[in-house]
């Protein structure tokens, strides 16, 4: 089984891009960005429960990771770097730190490393539970509506987050609840110290008006990116921004590291 996911061919030959989008989202998110980087071969995976994989379900990190893998072998995928956005930061966090063969490094944009206090952990799983029941019961116009106002998406305008609560509300309200129960950041480990230890590059970028992950970057990773004029999903805010970064950082990593 893998994950559904759109290619787009490189025209060099270098490490591949694979790039995972964030909660509610689908692959489609990061090609703005992708598309600026057109030497690299890309993957833009749809999570589980989301876009074209919303009938595919994982039940825990460890089962994310098996399909992460088998959807990376399915495409033939040996070297890779992962790019990864909230929820997909967290699965790209928990893949590199299990030392997977052919992973070049990482770059996260605003993903949380992991709870490490358990009342905090068990406070989170109930806070999603709550979460999940919504999602399973309630309008998604609803649901997004609350969503998007949680103190980590306070940067957001009436305009900006209407557009996000229009774009969410095509999910698959049950698919979703599925994949934010078994990927709770909640049930993540505490990935701090094996980030610390890496020896793959580690990139953190956050937008400069995300107070929670500005302020949680330098525990995650040494090189760490404030994204102009953005908030927490700052490669939709400022795709702009977010591909220069990467154009810079990629060429200089790959050059160290061929
Ligand atoms: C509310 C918090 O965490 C949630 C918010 C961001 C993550 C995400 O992927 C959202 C994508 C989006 O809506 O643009 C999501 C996750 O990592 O699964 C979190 O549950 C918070 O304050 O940490």
């Amino acid at each position: 089984m893998s994950l559904h996911a759109e290619i787009h061919a490189g025209r060099q030959p270098l490490p591949w891009l694979v790039f995972l989008h964030g909660f509610s989202g689908d692959g489609r998110e990061w090609q703005p960005v992708g598309a600026a980087l057109a030497d690299f071969p890309r993957l833009y995976l749809d999570l589980p429960g989301h876009g074209a994989s919303a009938t595919t379900c994982v039940d825990s990190f460890t089962g994310m990771d098996a399909l992460l893998r088998s959807t990376l072998s399915r495409y033939n995928i040996l070297s890779y770097w992962l790019v990864g956005y909230s929820l997909g930061g967290r699965i790209a966090m928990f893949h590199a730190c299990q030392q997977p063969t052919g992973l070049q490094g990482i770059i996260i944009e605003g993903g949380h490393p992991g709870l490490a206090d358990e009342q905090a952990r068990v406070a989170r799983l109930e806070a999603d539970a709550q979460w999940c029941q919504r999602l399973r019961h309630q309008p998604l116009s609803e649901v997004f509506d609350a969503w998007y106002r949680q103190p980590v998406f306070a940067a957001l305008t009436e305009t900006e987050r209407a557009a996000l609560v229009a774009l969410r509300s095509h999910n698959d309200g049950n698919a979703l609840a599925h994949m934010l129960a078994a990927t709770s950041l909640g049930r993540q480990p505490d990935l701090r110290a094996a980030l610390r230890d890496a020896t793959f590059p580690v990139h953190y970028f956050f937008g400069e008006h995300d107070r929670k992950f500005r302020a949680l970057a330098s525990e995650v990773a040494r090189h760490c990116y404030a994204i102009p004029a953005a908030g927490h999903n700052a490669h939709r805010e400022n795709p702009a921004a977010v591909a220069a970064l990467l154009a810079r950082i990629l060429p200089l990593e790959i050059k160290d590291r061929p």
